[in-house]
């Protein structure tokens, strides 16, 4: 018995102290655990207690400033977690880069060369990395999340600093905001309504187009841009009165006569953004619209683009709206019967009193500038175009001598105004106009201002008054742009060959 005491005994003391060692491990492990919890739980509470956390979502504006404004700390650029895309996918998208491009940077980019565009690579540091940013005496804590939303994924930034109030933040997002509006001023940032999802979608943002380089008759471009900032800095006034602060412009004509040129360029000097709404859009429909004019900012320039589409396609005309027509009722109950067969083909089911309503029920933003465009004003219901709704109304015709000799200016270089922008000296005048010509990838000739006078002129009297389009001269002197005496000398062959292109266009639309 002793025996097998003594041969068992080695063993029950291993098993003792197996149990022994297991049980310490555990009290140990559990205790970490805790301690790691506790100190987790500690340092949340620290956090929330002595940080200050703000989150900015990409849907607004402040995530832009911010963006703009991190892409320029060289903290976020030495992240070592990156998202490298070509493709710009939001408003920040303009300046995103943050640590250089894939390409030479001393030869600029985003420059075309030898005809072809160089693509630019942002970097951007990935999402769910937290980065440390010394500013003005705080270290802030800046984290880039995504998150599920129903049309896609939406980014988020949170910022956190130990501070006691919260005017370092505001500091930080009115610094960033100077900043980006700094870097966006030669910008016009333009929003498509998606019918998807009611919402706006940033499309881009494109370089402001002077207002000079639109040529319509005299005044006309002064009255438009006059009356747009009398109406921004009158709110006030309208509010006094009752008015709802809004205003409308119609601009009808022809195709091709200036009108959508005319409004970004008006955004442009205005410092406005651009939100277009297509009416004819499919799944467009009072609701939607409703949403999607809910959620317009109070400056901008909302665009309907071709109302009149609206009518022949989209539309349904509602008897029982209060811009039901009375005189044009014939064309408009035909477009009608049309339209609401389309309904069906395409899911827009928006009805004129949805429209009326949604451009001056209360939903509708104030201190927006309503620009609508239209080639067929006759197909417009006057309810629709009644001041109130559409207070200015500018009719764009065919191109006359006086825009024609315009647009030959505009096209080309006098080499007065270079030697004026170089100051004095005329070899100086000479390098620059050289290295502009060879930034440029054509080479135009430098006229001086007498001759350019002279050929707008003899290019002027050769264009029929009210026959041709803007965008017609425009799209010859596109041609020609780096002969401008040739393109004078044969301008008389052009228009006779543009004629015999459209009277057999016209003869072959009357057989069809
Ligand atoms: N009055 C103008 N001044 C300068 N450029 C013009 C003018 N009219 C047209 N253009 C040029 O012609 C092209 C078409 O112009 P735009 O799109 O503004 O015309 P539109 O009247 O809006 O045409 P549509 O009714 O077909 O939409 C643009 O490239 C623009 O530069």
């Amino acid at each position: 018995m002793d025996a097998i005491k003594g041969l068992l005994s080695p063993l029950t003391s291993a098993s003792s102290n197996a149990i022994s060692d297991t049980v310490k491990l555990v009290v140990i492990g559990g205790t970490v655990e805790t301690a790691r919890r506790m100190t987790v739980s500690a340092w949340n509470g620290f956090v929330d207690s002595f940080f200050l956390t703000a989150h900015f979502s990409q849907e607004d504006y402040p995530y832009d400033w911010l963006m703009h404004w991190l892409s320029k700390q060289p903290a976020w650029g030495r992240s070592r977690e990156f998202d490298i895309t070509t493709r710009s996918l939001s408003r920040h998208g303009l300046t995103q880069s943050t640590s250089g491009d894939l390409e030479d940077e001393e030869e600029g980019t985003d420059q075309p060369l030898d005809g072809r565009r160089k693509r630019k690579a942002d970097f951007a540091p990935d999402a769910n990395t937290t980065h440390t940013i010394y500013y003005r005496g705080h270290w802030l804590r800046i984290t880039r999340t995504r998150r599920t939303i129903d049309w896609g994924t939406c980014s988020e930034l949170k910022i956190s600093v130990v501070a006691r109030n919260n005017d370092i933040l505001k500091k930080l997002v009115l610094e960033a905001k100077r900043e980006y509006e700094k870097d966006a001023e030669h910008r016009v940032h333009i929003f498509m309504a998606d019918t998807s999802y009611g919402c706006w979608r940033w499309n881009g943002a494109r370089h402001k187009r002077p207002m000079s380089s639109i040529v319509l008759e005299p005044g006309v471009k002064d009255m438009i841009l006059a009356d747009c900032k009398d109406f921004l800095c009158s709110e006030d006034w309208y509010a006094e009165r009752g008015i709802p602060f809004r205003r409308g412009y119609l601009l009808h004509g022809v195709p091709g006569s200036g009108k959508t040129s005319l409004i970004h360029s008006l955004a442009g000097e205005l410092g406005l953004d651009i939100y277009v709404v297509s009416l004819s859009s499919k799944g467009m429909s009072d609701n939607m619209l409703s949403t999607l004019m809910g959620n317009v900012p109070s400056r901008c320039i909302l665009l309907l683009e071709d109302l009149d589409a609206a009518f022949t396609r989209g539309i349904s005309r509602d008897e029982k709206s209060t811009g039901t027509p009375t005189g044009s009722s014939s064309s408009s109950s035909s477009s009608s019967s049309k339209s609401k067969d389309s309904d069906s083909d395409d899911g827009s089911t928006l009805s004129l009193s949805g429209l009326l309503n949604s451009l001056d029920g209360v939903a509708a933003a104030e201190g927006r500038l309503l620009f609508a465009t239209t080639n067929h004003i006759e197909r417009l219901d006057p309810a629709l175009s009644r001041p109130g709704r559409m207070d200015v109304w500018v009719n764009f015709k065919h191109a006359t001598k006086w825009q024609a000799e315009g647009i030959f200016k505009c096209f080309f270089p006098v080499k007065n105004s270079e030697a004026a922008s170089s100051g004095s000296d005329p070899e100086n005048a000479e390098k620059l106009a050289m290295s502009k010509r060879k930034r440029s990838t054509h080479v135009v000739p430098l006229l001086s201002e007498e001759e350019i006078s002279e050929l707008s002129k003899r290019f002027a009297d050769a264009i029929p008054e009210n026959e041709l389009s803007v965008a017609a001269l425009q799209g010859y002197l596109l041609k020609n742009k780096t002969r401008p005496r040739e393109c004078v000398d044969e301008v008389a062959a052009w228009v006779i060959s543009e004629r015999e292109m459209r009277a057999k266009l016209k003869k072959e639309k009357e057989e069809v």
